[in-house]
């Protein structure tokens, strides 16, 4: 006779860019009865009943009021991914459900992308790319020079999981680490021996090299660096966003580049994505923009499945939740 039916999850398609992995997919229906978008939309009620939970990747399925009533025993919406802006958690709170997301799994990713754009954009590496590979170049005429990270000081705004692997990355270069937080966070410091604190982003902004945004998007956090900001910079200095675009002030940030309030900027986030093809930061020679690719590896995708899972599980029996998203 059958076995124990399976919590019904719907999510937004199998593969595409917004969709589950198919490796994932074996792995997935051992606990769940995956219920794609299409499958839904063309389903009956008793359908809309069985499911449990949404599964929501790269901002997908959409989740607003209409869909919310068409599910009446929904416990649980679990976004694969720590930032979860993109989510109205009010009113998926108000239905009762549970929000979840996955910000172990994607810590370390997006801190090696973090490094890797501090590291382009200090040694120019774009730029240095495009002269190596072009068809016109008959020798290798560079004229600028860039800058070492070794022992420069990095600002850090943001120390949670994500800020912590930057830092701790950052101490192998040697660099001199200062953060903000809203919280100071004394255990941090005390792993990463040396990690200053600064209680004001003022003091943070006028003292670093290297500034880096690994906040969360919220009504505090929007357009956090703006024209007053980018001015206490050093004209030296570097800014390099790995959270959510709309935390910078991007008019600002163009003229900063443009005028040599600052020197550079290396954005793996933009608001919106992506950027009109017109905007003024895709004119510029010192930017470099990356798709939003903090969390695209292999590893990463792997364990914000099996984070979400277990997400999922824990709510669905009743058991302390992993990572619970406050929706206040
Ligand atoms: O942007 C990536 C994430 O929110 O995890």
């Amino acid at each position: 006779m059958g076995g124990k039916e399976l919590p019904g999850v719907l999510i937004f398609e199998i593969g595409g860019a917004a969709g589950i992995l198919e490796s994932h997919v074996e792995f997935l229906k051992t606990h769940f009865n995956l219920i794609t978008m299409k499958e839904f939309q063309k389903s009956k009620e008793e359908l809309h009943e069985k499911i449990k939970s949404i599964f929501v990747f790269d901002g997908r399925p959409l989740i607003d009021r209409q869909l919310l009533e068409s599910l009446p025993n929904l416990k649980v919406v679990g976004n694969s991914g720590v930032g979860v802006n993109h989510l109205d958690l009010k009113l998926i709170s108000s239905f009762g459900a549970k929000i979840t997301n996955t910000p172990h799994a994607v810590s370390d990713s997006t801190a090696d992308i973090g490094m890797a754009l501090m590291l382009a954009s200090a040694r120019r590496l774009v730029e240095g790319c495009h002269i190596a590979m072009s068809p016109q170049t008959k020798h290798f005429a560079v004229d600028w020079l860039g800058v070492e990270v070794t022992r420069a000081t990095l600002g850090i705004i943001g120390m949670g999981s994500i800020g912590y692997k930057v830092a701790k990355r950052a101490k192998a270069f040697d660099m001199n680490i200062l953060y903000h937080n809203r919280n100071r966070r004394k255990e941090e410091e005390e792993r990463l021996v040396g990690a200053t604190y600064c209680k004001s982003i003022e003091e943070l902004l006028q003292q670093s090299d290297f500034v880096m945004l690994v906040v969360s998007l919220t009504s505090e956090t929007y357009k956090l660096i703006g024209k007053r900001e980018l001015e206490l910079m050093k004209p030296t200095a570097i800014l390099i966003n790995i959270c959510r675009g709309a935390v910078v002030d991007q008019d600002a940030l163009g003229e900063a580049l443009q005028n040599g309030i600052i020197k550079a900027a290396a954005l793996d986030v933009t608001d919106p994505e992506p950027l009109p093809r017109d905007h003024q930061l895709l004119q510029l020679k010192n930017v470099i923009i990356t798709p939003h690719i903090g969390t695209a590896t292999v590893q990463a995708l792997r364990m914000m499945t099996e984070e979400t899972v277990e997400n999922t599980l824990a709510v669905l029996n009743d058991l302390p939740i992993p990572s619970e998203v406050n929706p206040n």
